[in-house]
């Protein structure tokens, strides 16, 4: 029945999908013809990741993507979609500095067509989502390793190895559910610690790297393809190469994602 409904999708939508527990399939995306494909095939939710910085920019990271660049790719993926629920990823430096600017900056995202923002942060960000969130803004947040703390984390690396990370990173996933949070995006975590915050929570997390037990999965839709230069990481699986369209990667993605194929033992850590 949802399926067949021509509305944009709603939290109400995805809530429904993960209290029946049916796997929720994410990609990035940054571009209108994407965007149809991704639609088509099935996809729940695009992504408009501040990785468009490397993916669509050739930056070495995502440090310098601005909230322009953001609304510009926003726009583009919201202008060219009817159905598909569409999250924006807040730049670095553009929710750090006070709730009430953050703010101004996530109106515009849902202005140019985001149903949702990202933030990257744990229970320091908490005042931030209350504020949003009691404000009409809904609010996704990512722990783990969140790609904008690059030169704190001293590089992309896995996070919560340490019992005392771990712990951090549960009462993180405590405080961000606490304070509103929607959903919540676990990147580059051992898959026993993100099953175990997952079973915690009664919202939604999304996996990049963080093993089969999250309520849905998460990939650089260049990535999921193959055509990103480089060695992938780990938590990569390349879906073209078994198919013989870009349509067929990504039914094939959304596939293995409600099936509980992907992430395999080899994508997790
Ligand atoms: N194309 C692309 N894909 C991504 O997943 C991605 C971006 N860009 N840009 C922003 C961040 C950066 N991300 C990254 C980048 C590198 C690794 C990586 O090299 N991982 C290694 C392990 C490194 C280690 O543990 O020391 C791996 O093999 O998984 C992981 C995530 C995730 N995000
Ligand atoms: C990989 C996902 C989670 C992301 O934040 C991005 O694409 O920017
Ligand atoms: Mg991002």
């Amino acid at each position: 029945m949802e399926e067949a409904s021509n509305k944009r999708r709603t939290r109400e939508h995805l809530q429904q999908k993960y209290q029946s527990g049916e796997k929720i399939a994410v990609l990035t995306c940054y571009d209108a013809t994407f965007a149809n494909v991704l639609e088509k095939a099935g996809i729940d939710i695009l992504l408009v990741g501040d990785s468009l910085g490397n993916v669509i920019q050739g930056k070495p990271d995502t440090l310098s993507v601005s909230l322009e660049d953001m609304l510009y790719h926003t726009t583009c993926v919201a202008r060219s979609t009817h159905k598909a629920f569409i999250i924006a990823d807040m730049p670095f430096g553009t929710f750090q500095v006070s709730p009430q600017e953050t703010f101004t900056h996530a109106a515009r995202l849902l202005a140019a067509g985001a149903q949702m923002v990202k933030i990257e942060g744990g229970r320091h960000m908490a005042e931030t989502v209350d504020f949003l969130t009691n404000r009409g803004i809904p609010v996704c947040a990512h722990i783990g390793l969140t790609p904008q703390s690059l030169h704190q984390l001293g590089g992309y690396k896995l996070q919560g190895k340490k019992t005392e990370d771990a712990q951090r990173l549960r009462e993180d996933a405590m405080a961000l559910q606490e304070a509103g949070t929607a959903m919540l995006v676990m990147e580059m975590m051992p898959a026993t610690l993100a099953g175990e915050i997952t079973q915690r929570l009664s919202i939604p997390t999304i996996g990049i790297g963080a093993g089969s037990i999250c309520s849905g999965q998460v990939l650089v839709l260049h990535d999921m393809l193959g055509i990103y230069p480089g060695k992938p990481p780990r938590f990569v699986r390349n879906f073209l190469q078994d198919t013989n369209s870009i349509h067929s990667a990504v039914e094939a993605y959304v596939q293995a994602v409600r099936s509980g194929m992907f992430p395999a033992n080899e994508h997790a850590f």
